[in-house]
């Protein structure tokens, strides 16, 4: 793979930080080194010493003062180093990329933390997309990533759905507008990004099959393309397996993948981690250096501490109990959604995920009825638009969530939306 050309030019041009990379130096010193060097406050100063959580399982995790001071402090831009070495051995444990063993230029796995997926996704557009770039997505999808992208002066192209996720076919024939050949020269803007959701897919739950990834995964072959692969719903599957992820299948070194502990163990404390190659991983790890510096060491410090007395099977574990409560969740949304829509929507039940994306029927734009209408019945939700390349374009659909409401609620929810739309329905007709 040539990395270079991915990069954009403000990516190109960084440089490293000297202090940063002294304080990741320091980081890796013995004790017994006497640093003059780092601009970094004293933590005997710091008014807080110690904390003591407690876990739902009644035990507890303790942060002793020693803990607490590097907990509170400056920390390596890449992340906590032992949190790095535990997701570095979770990523081998569920996806064994191919690009573990391979080296450095050739996109050996790198892997940095960051404040929740989504500073790593906008950190990595803001490395590979220049303006007028061709950009490939999902369509519908993220609206965080719309927002991330449409400032960066790009040309958002949707990439059809279905309730399975991209179509391949739809994918080759747009990328038929290019020659493969052309990928090199610039002028030819071939599309040099594909941004995929694939597992439970925001907002569609939409989730990729292997067989499609495998199609997917040879047209970014052809056409030399970088696959970022955003999974914060990868632990939300309900089938037994994981499905096959693109890092698992990555032989050339061109997927990124973003992941994210926020559905699974905490949104607040905003730890994400992406992971590539470590070419454009180093590049992320540059521009952290001069904005986050880092992700917070108490975040990290605190996760590492859960983690490493869970172990990897703990975690799993703990995993298994989300999925089950997620999917009590859908299956009680989707009888509300029978009980009361049957006849008014359409939808696909998710195999993955927190959303059920519903198209309603007899209104081709949502957008004035959820935003105006639905607030006086007192039910949120989302409309369809908000999530299109281009809001302005109509949506039928609505993204309703099941993650936060109780089945009660829900019924109820669904039971004023299915009012609100005969409402809508009659007022057209
Ligand atoms: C596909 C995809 N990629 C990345 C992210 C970001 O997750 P992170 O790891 O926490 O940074 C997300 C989070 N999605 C949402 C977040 C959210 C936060 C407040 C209020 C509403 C929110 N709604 O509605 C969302 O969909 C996502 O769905």
């Amino acid at each position: 793979m040539n990395y270079a050309r991915f990069l954009n030019a403000v990516s190109a041009a960084r440089r490293e930080s000297p202090i940063r990379a002294l304080t990741d130096r320091l980081a890796t010193l013995p004790p017994s080194v006497i640093s003059l060097a780092g601009g970094v406050p004293n933590p005997d100063t710091f008014p807080l010493k110690s904390a003591s959580v407690n876990l739902s399982d009644g035990t507890k995790i303790d942060i002793g003062s020693t803990l607490m001071k590097r907990a509170l402090q400056y920390s390596a831009t890449a992340g906590v180093p032992e949190l790095i070495t535990w997701l570095k051995d979770l990523q081998k444990k569920l996806h064994n990329p191919p690009t573990m063993t391979y080296s450095p230029d050739k996109g050996k796995m790198e892997l940095c933390v960051t404040s929740g997926s989504q500073e790593g996704l906008s950190k990595v557009f803001e490395m590979l997309v220049s303006p007028g770039d061709n950009v490939l997505l999902d369509a519908p999808t993220y609206s965080g990533t719309i927002a991330a992208l449409k400032p960066l002066g790009c040309n958002l192209i949707g990439v059809p759905t279905d309730q399975h996720g991209i179509v391949p076919q739809a994918l080759k024939d747009i990328l038929s507008k290019w020659s493969p050949e052309d990928s090199g020269k610039p002028e030819k803007k071939n599309p040099k990004l594909l941004y995929t959701i694939p597992n439970g897919g925001n907002p569609t739950g939409a989730s990729l099959s292997t067989e499609r990834k495998i199609e997917i995964y040879q047209l970014a072959q052809q056409y030399d393309l970088i696959i970022i692969e955003d999974d914060p719903y990868y632990f939300l599957q309900f089938n037994k397996e994981f499905a096959p992820s693109f890092l698992s299948m990555d032989i050339d070194g061109r997927v990124i993948r973003a992941d994210s502990m926020s559905k699974i163990l905490s949104s607040g404390l905003r730890i994400g981690y992406v992971t590539g190659p470590k070419p454009l991983i180093d590049r992320v790890i540059l521009h952290m250096q001069v904005s986050t510096m880092h992700t917070s060491a108490f975040s990290q410090i605190l996760i590492l501490e859960l983690l490493s007395k869970w172990g990897v099977e703990g975690f799993m574990e703990h995993i298994e109990g989300v999925k089950k409560f997620y999917q009590t969740q859908r299956d009680a949304l989707l009888a509300s959604a029978e009980k009361w829509l049957t006849g008014l929507a359409e939808w696909h039940s998710p195999s993955a995920g927190m959303f059920l994306w519903i198209r309603i029927k007899d209104v081709p734009d949502t957008h004035k009825m959820i935003m105006q209408k639905a607030i006086s019945k007192e039910i949120l939700l989302v409309p369809g638009s908000a999530f299109n390349l281009n809001s302005a374009d109509s949506s039928s659909y609505v993204r309703a969530s099941f993650s936060l409401s109780s089945p009660e609620q829900m019924d109820e929810g669904f039971k004023r939306l299915a009012s609100l739309i005969v409402e809508e329905t009659k007022a057209r007709s």
